[in-house]
């Protein structure tokens, strides 16, 4: 679909540094970046999908002016772990570069968690530039300073707070997304409305099937929109003392499928997708939602290609995957509920009985 130019920058301020995010379209990605590049060592990261796709005409330009090197990760979530960063700190050493390096995150979100981890820890931190090329690190990932990998227990596990020295979102790389990928992204937009957003719900109820059309003018604004929220709340509480939680929607049930369904058979935004209905379901439970609510969550999940039930899990096993949940405090699992659409809050008012009943397979 052909659609108008869609060109904005936004500014993330935190503790650790202020920096832009560039959303645009048929960018010279190389040539944007250029500017935020201190040192004259770069290193691409990219896995074997977006490498044939994306990597030649950054690496060109880039190697005008800096010595570039790169490292192609296998594809997959399955790969988030401690011997893709052991790769990315080969090619490190392999160039002998030190800490005027700077780390480049071409992909999604799995290549950007993981280069900024091996950024913030390599020469105990280095410079890192997010260009993220799926519509969830357009909207989440590359954004805020959460970077890391999984361990075979729990989503995440290990990592650090380290923050990107720039965002370049362009919009164009969504045109070789596959359609699922582009609902796993949905549902972190949708996170967005429902925790932050009544209005911004009602706009995307409309807005769903361009965005899902690929129109990049529409795709462009929701990623500026949900950066904006992001933004603000990273701006607050840049490593999640009490507000940044609320992102978090969803994500204590998601992790649980995702870790027990084994990693990257149910993509991370569908797996939040089904975590926020659970997640939904409780807050009817305790009368902060209404039935209609909770209907409208599922529609608007569903407009999107996006799974609304979660798969099979024993209680008991569900259970103790959430235990290892990092908001848990003082052995308490804590939950983003919602008070009503477009408000979360982070909470224990629920009883253990009615999380064991929306854990039960077939009450969501
Ligand atoms: N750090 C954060 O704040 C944060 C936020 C949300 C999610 N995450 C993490 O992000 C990860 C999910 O990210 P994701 O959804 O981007 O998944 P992903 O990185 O696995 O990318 C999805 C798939 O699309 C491919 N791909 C990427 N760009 C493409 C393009 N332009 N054209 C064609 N194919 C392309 C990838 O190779 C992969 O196969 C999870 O590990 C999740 O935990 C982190
Ligand atoms: O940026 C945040 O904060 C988030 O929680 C965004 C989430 O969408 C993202 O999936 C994040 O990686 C989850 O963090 P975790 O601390 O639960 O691992
Ligand atoms: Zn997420």
């Amino acid at each position: 679909m052909v659609s108008s130019l869609f060109n904005d920058t936004l500014l993330v301020n935190t503790q650790s540094h202020d920096y832009p995010i560039i959303i645009t379209q048929n960018s010279d990605m190389g040539a944007q970046i250029a500017p935020y590049i201190r040192g004259k060592q770069v290193l691409i990261v990219t896995n074997d999908t977006v490498a044939p796709l994306y990597l030649e005409p950054l690496q060109t330009t880039l190697s005008h002016d800096f010595d570039v090197a790169v490292c192609v990760l296998p594809d997959g979530e399955q790969y988030k772990n401690q011997d893709s960063i052991n790769q990315i700190y080969d090619v490190l050493m392999t160039h002998h570069f030190n800490r005027d390096v700077t780390l480049v995150a071409l992909g999604g979100g799995v290549v950007g968690d993981m280069t900024g981890f091996a950024a913030a820890s390599f020469m105990r931190g280095v410079d890192f530039i997010q260009i993220p090329t799926t519509l969830l690190s357009q909207v989440d990932s590359s954004v805020g300073g959460k970077t890391g990998i999984n361990h075979p227990k729990g989503k995440n596990m290990i990592g650090a707070f380290w923050q990107p020295r720039m965002v370049l979102a362009d919009m164009s790389t969504l045109t070789t997304l596959p359609a699922r990928e582009l609902s796993a992204g949905l549902a972190e937009v949708i996170k967005y409305a429902l925790i932050m957003d009544a209005d911004f719900l009602t706009w995307l109820e409309e807005k769903l099937p361009a965005m899902m059309a690929l129109d990049l003018a529409v795709l462009g604004e929701a990623v500026k929109r949900c950066c904006s929220y992001k933004a603000k709340v990273v701006a607050q509480d840049e490593r999640e003392a009490g507000q940044r939680a609320l992102l978090n929607f969803g994500h204590t049930f998601g992790h649980v499928i995702e870790t027990h369904e084994g990693y990257g058979n149910w993509l991370h935004g569908e797996a939040v997708a089904a975590g926020m209905v659970q997640a939904a379901v409780l807050s009817e439970m305790l009368g902060w939602l209404n039935q209609s609510d909770v209907i409208r969550i599922k529609n608007v999940l569903a407009q999107a290609n996006l799974p609304t039930t979660p798969p099979l899990i024993a209680t008991e096993t569900a259970l103790g995957l959430m235990g290892h949940d990092k908001k848990v405090k003082r052995g308490q699992i804590r939950l983003i509920l919602l008070k009503s659409l477009g408000e979360a809050v982070l909470t224990t008012e629920f009883a253990t009985e009615q999380l064991r009943d929306v854990l039960t397979p077939a009450t969501c």
